[in-house]
């Protein structure tokens, strides 16, 4: 993939100064502003190409719509609930994160908090702040050989799982995609949720928030638990449903709860936190020292990478364009795009495709009929080069346009892209390859070039009876315009026609000028 130009970065929280020093370090302009309401986000994100955020930014589809520079929204953290993640892509911005280099420090309050519900230390500390000496209240229990479920079975979760098993705890858990001999390998035995709620003493949630995780604990989960089970939410606000959990609090179904994020933050409706069997944090999961410095390194390090096309790594929306960062993928890239603006510039139909058909040939293309695609269908949405969409928003717009795109990978000797339209019932083709470092068409429409098409500059392609004054008339419509000829392809004839590449100095002003002399033609730029 061709570098991402970032230049200018906003950071609008408090973000490691690491962060701010590898952008200077790369030339990057750095502009630090915190708290910022949405109306001056909204209108200072605008002079920005990158924007580097934690939790508490709203990044919400107005502030992704007003930054009309925008090409990256960095999240130096794990969740990117805050980001609205569609309106990025839509708009060609890549948004990516720094999954893992928060997870020991959510881990690690995750097991605070359960010790401090099992022994009531918050309890105990107040307590003693406010000069009492209260030895029975705050009887405890051992977390030693009580039953913890953990829901979500990922990063933390693991960490989680194997720091409680050396209290003596048994770990029980659900996920469905971390399989169960995975889990297993660190003592955590897998069933369903059904299982798992009557045999917990504790229950930790460990998942992303999204509708399936929505209310995990509920009013109907809640009365399967054990009474007086106790709970932690170190991920996001609402995987426990927080009015079932008050209720549950409130009736002793639920013993307590250990909180370090809500639906709101922070919460205005304060029953939750002033629940006497309620200890809260205000979102300190990822606050230590080291965390903020990973994450704070990881957020500017893969910024820098990916704005010099070194590598695409954390993209949370354009996964597959992690492989377009190779060393030679961008001729591919640029294959891609330029066979679609041929096909779109040599179909007679000028009607919307309905169908686009990409295979890859070849081993090593394998793991590219992703971006070649998203290429291709660049190529077929974009008149002029660098205007338009882009790799990261290309195949949502198709979707949204109503065309089908469609990948196929074919191990093949030689290495090369096949290109298919549909319209209107008819269909289209081009074939081609990379070939010394530089993208080429071998095949427009059935009609193989004899020599391959340098797909660069200027190019006219005309499809006519092949005759040998055909060239010498063309020639002379094209000195009259003074535009010069620099290159000339001819494909075998089918049918007794032909279609013909020529390189050109420049576009001609009246394409018409060709009609008499030829049965179809079109001229673009690559
Ligand atoms: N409190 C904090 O400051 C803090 C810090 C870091 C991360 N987090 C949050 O912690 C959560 C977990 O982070 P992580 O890095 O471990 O994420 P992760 O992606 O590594 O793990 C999440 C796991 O949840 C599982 N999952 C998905 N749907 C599920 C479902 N319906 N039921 C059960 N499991 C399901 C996934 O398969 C995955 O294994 C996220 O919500 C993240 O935003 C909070
Ligand atoms: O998802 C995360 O990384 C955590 O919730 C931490 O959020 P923060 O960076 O705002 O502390």
């Amino acid at each position: 993939m061709a570098p991402v130009s970032v230049k200018r970065v906003l950071i609008s929280e408090s973000v490691d100064p690491c962060c701010k020093t590898i952008l200077l370090e790369n030339g990057i302009e750095v502009t630090e502003k915190q708290q910022m309401t949405k109306e001056e986000l909204i209108a200072e994100i605008q002079n920005y190409d990158g924007l580097v955020v934690r939790s508490a930014t709203k990044v919400t589809a107005d502030v992704v719509n007003a930054g009309s520079n925008l090409r990256i929204i960095g999240r130096a953290g794990t969740g990117v609930d805050n980001v609205d993640v569609d309106a990025a892509t839509k708009r060609g911005i890549i948004v990516m994160n720094t999954p893992s280099g928060n997870t020991i420090s959510a881990a690690e309050l995750t097991c605070a908090l359960l010790m401090s519900l099992s022994r009531h230390i918050p309890q105990a500390v107040m307590s003693m702040k406010d000069g009492k000496w209260d030895r029975k209240k705050f009887m405890g229990a051992e977390l030693y050989g009580k039953v913890l479920g953990i829901v979500g079975l990922g990063r933390i979760g693991k960490e989680v799982a194997t720091r409680m098993q050396s209290f003596g705890m048994k770990t029980i858990g659900y996920d469905p995609i971390t399989p169960s001999e995975v889990s297993a390998g660190w003592g955590v035995e897998q069933m369903s949720l059904e299982e798992l709620w009557p045999q917990c003493d504790y229950i930790t949630v460990h998942t992303p928030l999204m509708p399936a995780t929505t209310g995990l604990l509920n009013d109907a989960s809640f009365a399967k638990c054990k009474k007086g089970v106790k709970v932690v939410n170190c991920a996001r606000g609402g995987i426990i449903d927080e009015a079932a959990l008050l209720r549950a609090l409130e009736s002793g179904q639920c013993g307590g709860a250990g909180l370090d994020v809500f639906v709101e933050e922070p919460p205005k409706d304060r029953a939750l936190v002033n629940h006497p069997n309620v200890i809260s944090c205000p979102h300190l999961g990822a606050s230590t020292k080291e965390a903020q410095a990973r994450c704070g390194k990881e957020i500017a390090l893969q910024i820098v990478d990916m704005a010099t096309g070194k590598a695409l790594v954390g993209a949370v929306n354009a996964q597959v364009l992690a492989s377009s960062f190779s060393p030679d993928s961008h001729q591919w890239i640029l294959l891609g795009e330029s066979m679609g603006r041929v096909l779109k510039a040599c179909t007679a139909s000028k009607e919307p495709f309905s169908q686009v058909h990409v295979t890859s040939l070849g081993e090593s293309l394998k793991k590219s009929t992703g971006f070649l695609s998203s290429a291709a269908v660049v190529g077929l949405l974009t008149e002029v080069p660098q205007k338009g969409p882009n790799l990261v928003n290309a195949l949502p717009l198709a979707a949204e346009t109503g065309i089908t795109v469609q990948t196929e990978h074919k191990g093949n000797e030689c290495e090369a892209c096949v290109l298919e339209v549909s319209v209107n019932g008819s269909s289209y083709k081009a074939v081609g390859s990379v070939q010394a470092g530089l993208p080429v068409l071998l095949e427009l429409n059935g009609s193989v070039f004899r020599q391959p098409v340098p797909l660069t500059g200027h190019l006219l392609f005309f499809k006519a009876a092949n005759s040998t004054e055909l060239l010498l008339s063309v020639t002379r419509v094209l000195a009259d315009a003074g535009v010069e000829l620099q290159s000339f392809s001819a494909s075998t004839a089918g049918g007794g026609e032909q279609w013909c590449c020529m390189g050109i100095s420049s576009l001609l002003g009246d394409i018409g000028a060709l009609k008499p002399l030829v049965k179809e033609a079109a001229q673009l730029t690559v």
